[in-house]
């Protein structure tokens, strides 16, 4: 088990980002594309992460956020543009303490209890948390003097966080950090994490809950084919998409032409209930009327699920060449930003 990035224990380069301006953002992504063979799985991407944001990252299976992340600690260097944290390229920020990480893949690290394995981590860098507190944060003070290679895949998780904690560091970067865990484990995660990120904390993560990622980041990033296609607040990229669902009672109405209401895109009956997805709720609730279709009327707005399926590709999540990357799917950026 590592804290992921393994570069935190490369150097001991304290002190070297003295020079960065306060005022640098926490991390900034400049014309940033990354290649693997045919695929560009990081396409052009330009970020500003403002000191003390949380921000979630979001994207289908194989949207690029994997890659972004890699960038964003140092694992791999971009093809072209650049990637700076606090001012300075992510070996630096890195090897002076200033980033934690949770990531996908982790090794286990045998023999060593939970309390050695964070201490270890501490002792790297240059102002960490005391143990305890690493351990109590992320909820696994109980934990502390068992063999992190015999833990069931949540309680890792939960060491993993300890060990991204455990250098105080300024930004925090956890790949889906609540993959394997339980509702209550996943509560208990958040409730951290909040309160790390209240101390002024830089948070990234990616995560394939949309409701997370409306619930705990100030800011969400849509990430499609490499891109960044949305940038906003949850409400925000709600609101991009516009539209909302219409609900009423049937009451034993025939729904025969329905689904050709104004604005209405689609039809679904349940029981008694039929709920309309339109692009037009006023409308659509203008036509209801007209027929006497109000029993039980209800109006919502469009939900994340929704504004996230309209801003990400049905298809193959990567693009595959630079000719295909057309500016198509970063016009939402404009509308939420
Ligand atoms: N080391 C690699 N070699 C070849 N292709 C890669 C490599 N890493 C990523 N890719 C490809 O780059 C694209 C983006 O992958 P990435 O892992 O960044 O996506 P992701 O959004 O993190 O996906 P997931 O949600 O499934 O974890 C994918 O098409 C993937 O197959």
């Amino acid at each position: 088990m590592t804290q992921g990035t393994g570069k935190q224990t490369a150097g001991t380069t304290a002190g070297a980002q003295t020079a960065a301006a306060q005022t640098d953002p926490a991390v900034r992504f400049t014309a940033a594309v990354k290649s693997f063979g045919a695929v560009r799985a990081v396409d052009g991407i330009d970020l500003d992460i403002a000191p003390g944001e949380t921000v979630a990252l979001l994207g289908r299976n194989g949207a690029g956020k994997s890659t972004t992340i890699s960038l964003l600690l140092g694992l791999n260097e971009p093809d072209e543009g650049t990637v700076r944290l606090f001012g300075a390229p992510p070996e630096l920020s890195v090897r002076a303490g200033r980033v934690g990480a949770m990531l996908q893949e982790a090794r286990a690290v045998p023999r060593v209890t939970v309390r050695e394995l964070v201490a270890f981590v501490a002792g790297r860098y240059p102002a960490p948390l005391p143990v305890s507190e690493a351990l109590r944060l992320a909820g696994i003070t109980e934990l502390a003097g068992r063999r992190v290679d015999r833990l069931s895949g949540g309680q890792t998780q939960r060491v993993r966080f300890a060990v991204a904690l455990a250098g105080n560091p300024s930004l925090i970067v956890l790949d889906e950090p609540t993959a394997a865990l339980d509702v209550e484990a996943r509560q208990a995660f958040w409730a951290s994490m909040r309160v790390f990120a209240r101390r002024g904390h830089t948070v990234l993560f990616s995560t394939h809950h949309l409701e997370e990622a409306d619930a705990y980041a100030d800011r969400i990033l849509v990430i499609d084919r490499g891109r960044i296609v949305a940038d906003g607040t949850g409400e925000q990229l709600k609101r991009s998409v516009g539209g909302g669902l219409v609900a009423f009672d049937l009451a034993g109405r025939d729904t025969t032409g329905l689904d050709l209401l104004p604005g209405v895109r689609s039809l679904e009956v349940r029981g008694d209930r039929a709920r309309l997805r339109t692009d037009d709720p006023d409308a659509t609730v203008i036509a209801l009327a007209g027929l006497g279709a109000i029993r039980g009327l209800e109006v919502a707005p469009a939900s994340l699920d929704d504004a996230f399926l309209a801003l990400t590709s049905t298809s193959a999540s990567t693009s595959t060449s630079p000719s295909t990357s057309t500016s198509s799917s970063t016009s939402s950026v404009t509308e939420v930003a």
